[in-house]
């Protein structure tokens, strides 16, 4: 087969994507890129929707381009106070800077859809005056009997257009009423090119009615607040998750009927549950707060949502978990290679790549030094009501401790669960006395320990061996009952492990206590 042919063979059967692609770089050569991030202030931000807002902006900074943020609370009924700060903070936190947005402003704010109601109104105007919009007076009764009536013939429940043709005498019987403002939908396929799922087109008039754009309280919804910031906002690339495709074709006719060009599209894959669902802002655990609270490291979340979902070329021969800088992953980024499918998120992922970062913040000196302050708060914090318990919260013996642990822990609250507790901890005297042991072995243990120098791993494990065997006692129960009565484990690191991290002082304190049996 001729060369030349193949190339462009494989070239071509990138398929259209690809053919998009160079299509939105001619779009963004000719027009700065204007990319916006647009949630709703209904909870806290959590790993699916921060995933479409890195998206977002890395589409926006690989192209050299502005990343807005724009606040949809016009469901007034759903706002969370405080969500809008927490948002801006979680996302701060995670390196991702707006260039403009509530708290920046910028040349088309303000940035709140509840700030920009006129705005809205008078575009509702300019629909009603140029015949594309109508007033519907259908009571909240009658469109509850339309949906009944749907349910009873089942049918997909929608709204019959009735107001669309109401004449004059009508419209002057209604005076007065409370009505709210209907777009109408015309009988085309709101076609546009999905940058992700490719041509997309939907007649939504064949299926759905003319959709509320304006509510009775003055309140517009999500299909005209989008559509009129979206375009006032002169944005260039809508990302949103695939949720909105169906909504998509809706706005095209809505652009169409101001006779406005419509932006690029490109929906996002869903991250979702393992059952399916989308992920949402009814679980508190997958946060990026409690996140944060938890000791995951913001570079962890940045390079595990982006390990759910494409937009970078996967090196397949190794599993090995990478941690990229921010800007390694704006350089590297292509929406070419986005997945079309939902991706179930292996939540049990995420400890590697934050034990990934773990390890980078402990080869480098400041790194070191901020993970040491941060597990001496932790300690402080969970020990300060024991007036008993003695902390070595020195730099030296945490290094120590770190060093030992970085391939056991992904996180360095673990260091206080259980398992690691007699790092902290000396076993309670009630735990001691509970415990069944041969008190004149440990005396004699203790003893033959004092002597000894050389405190290592494997100078340990040959001193115990050699005590096992003069001492004629089974070297595992041996090193059961030493591993008990220094740790209170049953099970656990190997018990030279043990001493060592422990120190020898320590070790001989740990024993004297079991030689006091009462
Ligand atoms: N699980 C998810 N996976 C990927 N993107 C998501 C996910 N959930 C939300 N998004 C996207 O994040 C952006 C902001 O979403 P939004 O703030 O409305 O969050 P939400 O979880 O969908 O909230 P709500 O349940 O209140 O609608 C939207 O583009 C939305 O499509």
């Amino acid at each position: 087969m001729n060369m030349n042919k193949w190339v462009f063979n494989v070239r071509l059967s990138r398929n259209i994507k690809h053919i998009q692609y160079l299509n939105i770089r001619f779009y963004s050569d000719s027009a700065a890129v204007r990319v916006r991030f647009a949630p709703s202030p209904t909870g806290q931000l959590h790993l699916g929707g921060f995933r479409t807002a890195l998206y977002n902006y890395l589409f926006a900074k690989s192209r050299g381009g502005k990343y807005i943020l724009r606040i949809e609370d016009t469901d007034r009924t759903r706002v969370v106070d405080g969500a809008v700060e927490q948002l801006q903070e979680d996302l701060k936190w995670l390196g991702i800077e707006f260039d403009e947005g509530p708290s920046n402003n910028g040349p088309y704010g303000p940035y709140i859809q509840s700030e920009r109601l006129e705005n809205y109104q008078r575009r509702t105007q300019q629909l009603l005056s140029s015949g594309h919009a109508y007033k519907c007076y259908c009571t909240e009764k009658r469109l509850e009997l339309l949906r009944r009536d749907a349910l009873r013939t089942r049918t997909i429940p929608r709204y019959d257009n009735k107001c669309r043709s109401l004449d004059d005498e009508d419209l002057s019987h209604n005076e007065g009423k409370k009505y709210c403002i209907r777009f109408k939908l015309n009988q085309s396929d709101g076609f546009f090119n999905d940058l992700v799922y490719g041509r997309t087109a939907r007649n939504v008039a064949a299926v759905e009615g003319d959709p509320v754009i304006l509510k009775s309280d003055g309140f517009p919804t999500y299909h005209l607040a989008n559509v009129v910031d979206d375009h006032d906002m002169k944005i260039t690339h809508v990302l949103r998750g695939v949720e909105w495709q169906p909504s998509t074709s809706k706005h095209i006719l809505l652009y169409r009927a101001f006779g406005w060009n419509p932006p690029n599209f490109a929906h996002l894959p869903l991250l979702i549950n393992k059952d399916g669902t989308k992920l949402s802002k009814r679980q508190n655990d997958i946060t990026i707060n409690a996140y944060r609270e938890n000791g995951i490291y913001p570079e962890a979340l940045l390079n595990f949502v982006i390990s759910c979902g494409g937009g970078f070329v996967q090196n397949k021969e190794t599993n090995n978990v990478y941690i990229k800088p921010l800007s390694e992953l704006i350089s590297k980024f292509d929406i070419s290679l986005i997945n079309s499918n939902s991706c179930q998120v292996p939540l049990d992922k995420l400890g590697y790549f934050n034990q990934a970062q773990l390890k980078i913040e402990l080869n480098t000196d400041l790194g070191r030094k901020r993970t040491t302050g941060e597990l001496k708060n932790i300690l402080k914090n969970t020990f300060s009501n024991d007036k008993s318990v003695e902390l070595d919260l020195s730099e030296n013996h945490l290094n120590k401790i770190l060093k030992w642990s970085i391939n056991r822990i992904t996180n360095i609250n673990e260091l206080i669960h259980e398992n690691y507790k007699f790092i902290w901890l000396k076993p309670s005297e009630s735990a001691i006395k509970s415990m069944d042991y041969d008190i004149d072995i440990v005396i004699k243990l203790k003893h033959h320990l004092i002597n000894i120098d050389d405190f290592t791993i494997d100078n340990l494990g040959t001193v115990l061996k050699e005590f096992s065997k003069s001492n004629n006692i089974v070297y595992s129960n041996l090193m059961k009952m030493l591993r008990n009565i220094i740790s209170g484990l049953k099970q656990g690191p190997g018990v030279s492990e043990i001493m060592v991290i422990l120190g020898k002082e320590e070790v001989i304190a740990r024993l004297n206590k079991a030689c006091v049996k009462g």
